[in-house]
């Protein structure tokens, strides 16, 4: 279970007329129990959704309130929350670090199994597992987008954590691909929490969390949730000047 309390999340921002620095509020304070197996967290760009996903495992600590994953504080406990929380990333290349998919899978399993020959063919089970079996031993740079993907998952469910959660893990994927990811995440049997902007995706959550200027604005399942999230984005249709349209046309002044 993921518990927040009165959670909140502040960073120091320079002042835009030129003051000194400043507080300024990017989260909070949220307080939420999650105990559903997928849990869809959406929201506009720059709305804190990220923020939201990184507090869970410990990525972004909270500056009041207190976050806990089963019972570990992420505050206090941080390394066995990494440990019990795995995270991926959007773009698998933030956490791709080895020439190829074998010894990316291995290094995520040192802790693990002390034996490097030993750690190998776990590494190569787990990639077949994956459907990756075949390109285990090529250079990372060979592989496809939704290959890259896959091995970024693979690499930390290698590690057996309790609950994962995704920023974003299909958003550089073809249809193909997204299919393939989003099958994947839903056959799991850990808790899921994915930060996501397909909304097809999201409507297969048993919770969706809807974030709003650092704020859980709506929680609920899928259906009303998602119908909050449109009717919020087409209130608020972006304040980003519309360059080049034809002279009379809306947004042209
Ligand atoms: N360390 C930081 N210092 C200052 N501001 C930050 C910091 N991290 C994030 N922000 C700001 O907090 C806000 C929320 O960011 P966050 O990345 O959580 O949004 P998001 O909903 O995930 O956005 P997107 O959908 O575009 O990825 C943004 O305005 C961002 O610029």
């Amino acid at each position: 279970m993921i518990e927040l309390d009165a959670a909140e999340v502040t960073a120091w921002s320079p002042d835009p007329a030129g003051g000194p620095d400043r507080v300024v509020r990017l989260l909070g304070p949220v307080s939420l129990r999650l105990t559903e197996r997928h849990v869809a967290v959406v929201g506009a760009n720059g709305s804190g959704k990220s923020t939201l996903a990184r507090l869970l495992n410990g990525l972004v600590l909270p500056s009041a309130g207190r976050v806990r994953v089963d019972g570990l504080d992420t505050v206090a406990d941080g390394a066995a929350v990494r440990r019990h929380v795995g995270f991926v990333f959007t773009d698998p290349d933030a956490q791709i670090v080895m020439p190829t998919p074998v010894e990316d899978v291995a290094l995520s399993l040192r802790r693990a199994v002390p034996d490097a020959r030993e750690r190998e063919v776990r590494a190569l089970e787990v990639l077949s597992r994956y459907g990756l079996a075949d390109r285990a031993h090529v250079s990372v740079h060979a592989l496809s987008g939704g290959q890259r993907q896959l091995l970024a998952l693979a690499a930390v469910l290698a590690t057996e954590p309790t609950v994962l959660v995704c920023d974003e893990p299909t958003t550089l994927l073809d249809l193909r691909w997204r299919t393939h990811v989003d099958a994947l995440l839903a056959s799991l049997p850990q808790q899921v929490v994915a930060v996501t902007h397909d909304l097809e995706a999201a409507e297969r959550a048993d919770r969706v969390l809807v974030v709003d200027a650092g704020r859980v604005v709506a929680d609920d399942v899928p259906g009303p949730a998602l119908g909050h999230y449109r009717t919020l984005m087409g209130a608020t249709p972006p304040t980003v000047p519309v360059h080049g349209a034809r002279p009379g046309a809306a947004g042209a002044s």
